[in-house]
């Protein structure tokens, strides 16, 4: 894995020498909006209106941050609109892939074209910082949108419903507060936490990471206790951006990022919320359990140096949720 410095690859590990040994996640580079009309959004420049086929998403199925845009596909019926491509599960030194050897891995679907870093390149032959996905590309402008995953969901909950009829809001105005503190606790502690914890290089700044963690795991679990939901009885863009992460806690994070303290199966509400949402329809097709346990044993060198595949337990995901 490595990052772009004025178009130039570099295969370089995340720096945590300089930050005593914390992970840092860097700030996202593309920040345009889709909107019904091509008017700018709240930032980057306009020019991005709302189309059929116009746009197609690089993600990672491994990816949580990947995960949530692909959700927002499914449930506000823009996978007739939106076309996607799929990377290969292993990140190594030349970064996401498109090897399509790998059940699920497409290639890339647009341009055939090698690596995820040559379609940041497409849009700007001297890009510098990290290759992520998730990628919104513009086929029109020949472009990156946006790859910033919280700002693609937004897009995708109301840009699209004049073409969908799709009406449902997972951001609605009055519940917009309460969304966006839960939004910011949630990321830092526990979206990007689980890697704060596996990524760290000493032990302090592990114990930064994972303390607050299931701190807020508690305090989630108690709020799940009241609620059906996170905000209450409507489910929110809250819920789904704990959710891919909740998924993948007993897989991937409890072991592999030595986020042990408990499992998230001995939190039964967050346990029971989990399985809802994995239950709702269209949520189970954006799920691939080989991507995600691929991804990061076979990825993550410096913590799984043997590249050793778990076994893991077997979940059943379609187990009665109980909540109600
Ligand atoms: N802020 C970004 C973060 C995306 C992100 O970090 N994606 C990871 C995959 S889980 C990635 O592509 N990492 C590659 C790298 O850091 O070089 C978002 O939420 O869209």
């Amino acid at each position: 894995m490595g990052q772009l410095v004025d178009g130039v690859w570099h295969d370089t590990w995340y720096d945590t020498k300089s930050t005593g040994g914390r992970f840092q996640r860097s700030t996202t580079a593309w920040r345009n909006w889709i909107t019904p009309d091509g008017a700018p959004g709240p930032t980057g420049e306009g020019g991005f209106a709302a189309e059929s086929g116009r746009y197609h998403l690089y993600v990672c199925l491994a990816c949580p941050w990947a995960h949530r845009t692909l959700i927002y596909r499914a449930l506000k019926d823009l996978t007739a609109h939106i076309g996607i491509s799929t990377v290969h599960p292993d990140m190594l030194a030349e970064g996401w892939e498109f090897r399509t050897d790998f059940p699920g891995a497409t290639g890339d679907r647009l341009f055939g074209l090698p690596y995820l870093r040559d379609i940041y390149l497409r849009a700007d032959p001297h890009a510098s910082g990290r290759v992520t996905v998730p990628v919104l590309w513009d086929r029109e402008r020949n472009t990156i949108v946006s790859n910033e995953s919280a700002e693609i969901i937004r897009m995708l909950n109301s840009a699209f419903d004049g073409l969908t009829g799709n009406r449902l809001d997972f951001y609605p105005s009055d519940l917009r507060p309460r969304i966006d503190a839960l939004n910011n606790r949630i990321y830092d502690t526990v979206n990007n936490g689980v890697y704060k914890a596996g990524f760290a290089t000493t032990q302090k700044a592990y114990d930064e990471a994972v303390h607050p963690l299931f701190d807020s795991l508690d305090w989630l679990e108690e709020i799940l206790g009241r609620n059906r939901y996170l905000t209450g009885d409507r489910l929110t863009e809250a819920d789904w951006r704990l959710f891919t992460t909740a998924l993948r806690f007993d897989l991937v994070y409890h072991t592999h990022f030595k986020c042990n303290r408990k499992w998230l199966r001995e939190y039964p509400n967050l346990w029971g919320w989990t399985r809802e949402l994995y239950q709702i329809p269209g949520v189970a097709e954006t799920v691939n359990f080989d991507h995600i346990v691929r991804h990061y044993h076979y990825s993550h060198e410096t913590i799984n140096p043997f590249r050793i595949i778990p076994i893991n337990p077997v979940i059943d995901w379609a187990e009665p949720h109980g909540r109600g």
